[in-house]
Order: structure tokens, then sequence, then C-alpha cells
């Protein structure tokens, strides 16, 4: 096991003398290669879990363990045994992504950094054309990739990336997805903090979804759909508003964001579902609509989200 973390609590002062329970009893174990995905809403605690688990903050209560030795007692070697990519844009001011990899290249692996593996990076990331351009004149993206490459020139045994393609295009995504996936073939662990609940799914083997300091539910992505996998989901546009009233009653859970609506729905109800949403294509009142099996997604939101209403 790279990662153990037993009982992990972290709670910081609120306003008022109240108290803010970032991490409340976390438990959790990654093991060698494997890339484990953190989900969770704004606040939800993510950043507390990565600053515990690299000896940036100590928990209130549990433990966390790195390679089989303590945190709390070697935060030094923890932080040696882990890269970071944070969440924030890395300040590059006049360094170029080359000059700025070259740095953290020479800064954690010294004589043994080694620069075919940063032109081995810039290439499968297809970064070229901007490697030897000022960094406070690149694009968010292009900073961003830099960031990456900061964090995996000389990866640790466990890599923890925040958000890593925030800003970055989609095919630019689906090389560092690559790049993510062969790290883990020398038995690297990823930790990946995200939001982003599709992403997540397609690159992760386990997932655990945090919400409000908490776990909710935590496996691999077919072991946390099976927990509604019975259920399947429609996905409709809005042409105009619907109250709750106006839903039939086999939907299960509804979720709106902007104008699309998704909705849980039991098998045998698939075929009333068509007619129904077929229904309101002819009346104008939904553009278009699909049917298919459940996501990630769903299930974070039924999980996080108050069931059977409109949000
Ligand atoms: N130093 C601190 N002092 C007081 N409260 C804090 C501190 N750090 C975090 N918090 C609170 O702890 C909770 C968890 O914060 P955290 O930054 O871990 O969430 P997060 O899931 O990383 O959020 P985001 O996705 O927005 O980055 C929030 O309510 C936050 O306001």
């Amino acid at each position: 096991m790279i990662l153990d973390v037993n009982g992990m609590t972290k709670v910081f002062p609120g306003p008022d003398k109240t108290k803010i329970k970032a991490n409340d009893r976390l438990t959790f174990h990654i093991k060698e290669g494997e890339i484990f995905g953190l989900l969770g809403h704004n606040g939800a605690g993510k950043t507390t879990i990565v600053n515990q688990i690299i000896g940036l903050l100590t928990p209130d209560e549990g433990e966390v363990t790195l390679l089989g030795k303590s945190v709390q007692e070697s935060p030094t070697r923890a932080r040696s045994l882990c890269s970071v990519q944070p969440q924030s844009q890395v300040p590059l001011g006049f360094l170029t992504p080359a000059q700025a990899v070259t740095l953290m290249g020479k800064m954690r692996a010294g004589k043994r950094f080694d620069p075919k593996r940063m032109e081995m990076l810039f290439e499968s990331l297809d970064m070229g054309e901007w490697i030897n351009k000022e960094g406070q004149k690149l694009s968010g993206g292009v900073r961003r990739l830099t960031a990456f490459c900061m964090g995996v020139i000389s990866p640790g045994k466990l890599v923890i990336l925040d958000e890593p393609t925030n800003d970055v295009d989609p095919v630019r995504r689906r090389y560092l997805w690559q790049v993510i996936r062969e790290l883990t073939n020398d038995g690297t662990s990823v930790i990946l903090v995200t939001h982003n609940v599709v992403e997540a799914e397609k690159a992760v083997d386990r997932i655990a979804i945090l919400d409000k300091g908490k776990f909710l539910v935590q496996g691999t992505p077919s072991e946390i759909k099976s927990s509604i996998s019975n259920l399947m989901r429609m996905e409709i546009t809005l042409n105009r508003e619907f109250t709750d009233s106006e839903l039939p009653n086999w939907v299960h859970l509804s979720h709106r964001k902007g104008s699309q609506l998704l909705f849980s729905i039991h098998p045998n109800s698939a075929p009333l579902a068509i007619n129904w949403a077929g229904e309101q294509v002819d009346k104008g009142l939904v553009a278009d609509y699909s049917l298919s099996p459940t996501t990630i997604e769903d299930v974070y939101i039924e999980l996080t989200s108050r069931k059977g209403q409109v949000q």
C-alpha cells in the first residue's frame, strides 16, 4: 500500500466561535499504480485531505501513513515522496516552460534530472510551439500543462493532481490522460482531485465522493454505479421552464443544469419515458432528449443533491 488514511479528521475555527469539520473521520487506502479520484463540490474538503497527506496540515484525529511511515512524524519525507500539481496556476513570470520544468526537475532529481524525459513530456502533450515562450505570454491552458509537467518531471511515489485538465483543450486532455496512465506503469500512484465527474469516470481506477467532509461512497466506477445500476438516465433539453407538478410520476430523481433536465428512471419506465419525451418535443416544450445507462455523474448528483426535487 502506498497510502493509508485512517479516521482522518480536521477541524478549522469558523466565524463566531463555530467549528468547520473540513474532514470527518476519513478512511481510505491507495495501492501501487492506482489512480484514485477524489470528487466533491466546492468546499467539500478535498484540498484539506491533500494538505494532510503532504504534511502541510496535521490531522486533529486519525493517522496518515505513506509507505509504512507516519506523515505526522516525518512531514519532510512525505513531501519528497509526493509530487503535487496545485489547483491554482503556477506563476511562471519570465520563465519559459522548458526553463520551469528543468528547474523543477533539477530541484527534485538533482544530477539524475533527465532532459530526455522533459522532451518526451512536451512531445506527448504536443507543446512544442510554446516551450521557449515566456510564461506570462502563455494561455491558461498551456500554463496548466506546464504545471503538470513540473509535477511529473521527477514524480514521487504518489502524484497528486488538482484539476489538471482545467483550461486544457479536448485533444491535449486526451494526451494528458495517456501520460497519467503511463506514470502508473512503474507503480507510481495518482490522486486526481476534480469536480469533473464525467472525465474522472473514464480515467480512474477507484473513486471516493466527498460531501461536507465525509465520504458518501468509495469504490471502482462500476461498484459505485451498481448502487443505482438498475436505473437509467434520461437527459432532456427544455425549451421552457417546467414545474415539479408537470413531471411524470415515474421520475425517480431530477436535477436541472441550465436548460438540461436529468432524470433517473427505472428500465421498466423506458417506453413511457420515450413516449412522454416525444410528446413534449411535439408540443415544442422540449428541444431534444436521450436515454442512456447510469453514469458516475448520476450517482454523484443522486448522493449530493436533495432527492426528487428539481434544483
Ligand atoms: N485554513 C482554513 N481556515 C478555516 N477554514 C478553512 C481553512 N481551510 C479550509 N477551510 C474550510 O474547510 C472546508 C473545506 O475546504 P477545502 O479547501 O478543503 O475544500 P475543497 O473541496 O478543496 O474545495 P474547492 O473544490 O473549492 O477547492 C471549507 O468550508 C473551507 O472554507
